[in-house]
């Protein structure tokens, strides 16, 4: 279908969003009821079929939210909201998911979880030293390769997407997320990783690779938070991430400055994360011209990005869908914030579906990588109370 040629109201009776879409992080949050416009597909880039929609005279918002997919090719989902709120901190997000008290008064039992692991701990692993042989060989140049692995979630019950990102949100040091898909599908996650933020010709990114569990021990934490720090695989995997944007920038950007990495924490991860600033030369580049430049990276992706990316597609076997993409708004001056779809699951009905990835790079240990990915579904699996076979958790101080 050519650009424009899908009538608005069509595009409207097939996407209720079921819930707002929210972005909250430490210092400010959207939320966003409502769907005015889907962006329609088309030939032309996203950017430019966003800009036609935004420009059009059409009351409401002048501001698109929504989700880019992590295969460059696959719809992005992209609408216009109804009805648009910024607050600063996440006071407004809290109130816009949490229950009436009447339902609240009602809760219903903690729901059982039937996990199955696809693919199994095993084949992930082996699916790792594949990747180790070809990263060995250098074949068609690759230094990295971020491999994932999901786990399928059935509950007994309809999955509270709302409750979900109430606990998730609880991190202060995350970007907590609800994107409503179609066909009442919902991404829900808490990333720690900036895929860009643009205002006016201000650009910031702040890329994370190189992961550690933290530990509850206060010295055991300090210990991996420090081991991170000094280790030169995980260094090497930060800096294919961190050279990847600054190339990707550089032609756009009168100014641009990379910092040494330094140590990010969430709640239960340590990573090594660069805060990356500059000048667009620009400031009409809006801040999804800049997402879809700079996704994949290689901190979802590998270097270089087109043989990593088929080498993710070969090895693992499953299509990601808007895990490893990007979530996030931008409006009709360009402005806008993206971030990684990870620490994620996508929610339908009684199933939510999580991922989490780690980079492989040589010297990588396929034990250690498997570790590395239970160690990130810990965040959703503990907002939802559950560890990753299913089993309740112990109640905290119990
Ligand atoms: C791919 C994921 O995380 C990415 C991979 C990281 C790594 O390999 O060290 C660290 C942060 C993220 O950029 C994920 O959480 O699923």
């Amino acid at each position: 279908m050519r650009d424009g040629a899908q009538p608005a109201g069509a595009d409207r009776a097939a996407f209720a969003p079921v819930l707002p879409f929210a972005l909250g992080s430490a210092g400010e949050t959207l939320v966003a009821r409502g769907c005015l416009d889907l962006v329609p597909a088309g030939d032309a880039a996203p950017g430019e079929r966003v800009r036609r929609l935004l420009a059009g005279g059409t009351a409401g918002p002048r501001l698109v939210v929504g989700a880019l997919p992590f295969a460059v090719d696959a719809p992005a989902h992209l609408y216009r909201p109804a009805e648009v709120t910024f607050s600063t901190g996440r006071a407004c997000f809290a109130a816009a998911f949490t229950p009436p008290a009447l339902v609240k008064a009602q809760a219903s039992p903690a729901p059982r979880w039937q996990v199955s692991a696809e693919p199994p701990l095993a084949a992930y692993r082996a699916a790792v030293a594949q990747a180790l042989c070809l990263l060995a060989r250098e074949e068609e140049g690759l230094r990295k390769i971020v491999l994932s692995r999901s786990l399928k979630l059935v509950a007994d019950c309809p999955v509270e997407a709302a409750a979900l990102l109430r606990a998730l949100a609880r991190d202060e040091s995350v970007t907590a997320f609800c994107v409503p898909l179609p066909r009442g599908r919902i991404l829900v996650g808490a990333t720690p990783e900036l895929l860009v933020s643009k205002r006016g010709a201000a650009v910031t990114s702040r890329p994370l690779a190189g992961s550690a569990r933290r530990s509850s021990d206060a010295g055991e934490d300090r210990a991996a938070a420090q081991a991170l720090l000094a280790s030169a695989k995980d260094r090497r995997e930060h800096r294919e991430v961190v050279t990847a944007i600054l190339d990707q920038l550089a032609p756009h950007c009168e100014e641009l400055f990379a910092p040494e990495p330094e140590l990010a924490a969430t709640a239960s991860m340590w990573h090594l994360g660069t805060p990356i600033s500059g000048r667009l030369r620009d400031p009409s580049f809006s801040a999804l011209d800049l997402s879809l430049l700079l996704h994949p990276t290689p901190a979802v992706c590998g270097s270089p990005r087109l043989p990593a990316a088929r080498a993710i597609a070969a090895l693992e076997g499953y299509e990601r869908g808007f895990y490893a993409g990007a979530v996030g708004w931008c409006d009709a001056q360009g402005d806008g914030d993206w971030h990684v779809a990870i620490r994620c699951a996508e929610i339908a009905g009684n199933e939510a579906r999580l991922y989490a990835g780690a980079g492989i790079v040589t010297g990588s240990d396929p034990v250690a990588e498997g570790e590395e990915t239970s160690a990130k579904f810990a965040a959703l699996l503990t907002a939802l109370g559950i560890d990753e076979d299913g089993h309740p958790l112990a109640e905290e101080g119990a």
